[in-house]
């Protein structure tokens, strides 16, 4: 098109650091105030169409949602060139899948020390959402960014936020993103997120307590982190972890956190915990070693 677009007129585009079906997503600089951001540019929805109200719904919950540690913040929306464009923070450590999968290459696992501070990082972001009436319905590794603990200097976002209780984490910070499926607690329009990590009401669509949807996926996620197997997408071996049985694993965890993570994928929603409780979970809470 003869007329720049505010992205290109904006923006550096440095790389594109991830494709689907939504659109791509590209590492940018803004060429104002020099900072990285990640910008998903996706083919405008059809007006009216579902694909619209799923464009409009993420929008809507980053506007919600302002500011917290532990959710990837928001910048601006736009709409061009019959694409709709999202600028978001940018986490320089790629996404939990990314950082399982490298562990996975080396012959590492997460420790359990950072498995319990992934899980506390996670819901203290999720605390946030659900304290706000909302639900996340996609919450899984690819899904949960990870900004490392470099100290960006000059203008750009600090990486010296606090977590919610004041106090500011070493390592590694995880951010829940990708809010293109987080509806309102109450009055919700379930477009259900990926089905291995779907909890079994869901997709009985039993939408009483979504909050604790999010809470089995994201016991999955953990599980995940912890060294499970690739999760079935449906079958028996989908039952089966709908039954409360943990997955093999190739580490010995506590007794107390395997009993954490199991509450975590109890088949009655009401047994499993809820954000602001793992928030608070003496386990959670103990020194952070190693
Ligand atoms: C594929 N991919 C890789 C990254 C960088 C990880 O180091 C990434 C990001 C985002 C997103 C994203 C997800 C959903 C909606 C909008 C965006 Cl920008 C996607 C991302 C996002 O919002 N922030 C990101 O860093």
């Amino acid at each position: 098109a003869f007329m720049l677009s505010r992205y290109e007129s904006e923006f550096l585009e440095l790389e594109c650091i991830g494709v689907g079906e939504f659109g791509a997503v590209y590492k940018c600089v803004k060429r104002l105030d020099g900072c990285l951001y990640a910008i998903k540019r996706s083919r405008r929805p059809l007006a009216g169409s579902a694909n619209e109200q799923l464009a409009l719904k993420e929008v809507y919950a980053h506007a919600v949602l302002g500011h917290h540690p532990h959710v990837v913040r928001y910048y601006s929306a736009w709409a061009e060139d019959d694409h709709m464009i999202i600028q978001n923070e940018y986490c320089d450590g790629g996404s939990l899948a990314d950082a399982i999968l490298q562990k996975e290459g080396h012959g590492e696992l997460f420790s359990e020390p950072k498995l319990k501070d992934l899980l506390l990082q996670v819901s203290m972001g999720l605390k946030y959402i659900h304290g706000s009436g909302l639900v996340h319905l996609d919450i899984k590794p690819s899904n949960i960014f990870v900004c490392q603990r470099t100290d960006t200097s000059g203008a750009c976002e600090g990486e010296s936020e606090e977590d919610d209780d004041g106090r500011t984490s070493t390592g590694v910070v995880y951010k829940i993103g990708d809010l293109g499926h987080v509806t309102s607690t109450n009055n919700p329009q379930v477009e259900e997120g990926d089905s291995r990590f779907l909890a079994s009401e869901v997709l009985h669509e039993d939408y009483s307590n979504l909050p604790k949807a999010d809470i089995f996926a994201l016991g999955l996620t953990v599980l995940l982190a912890a060294g499970a197997p690739p999760l079935p997408q449906n079958g028996d071996e989908w039952h089966n972890l709908r039954e409360g049985k943990l997955p093999e694993l190739p580490q010995e965890l506590s007794p107390p956190f395997r009993a954490l993570l199991q509450l975590l994928l109890y088949p009655d929603l009401t047994k499993r915990p809820s954000a602001k409780e793992l928030c608070k979970h003496v386990m959670l809470r103990e020194e952070k070693t190693g």
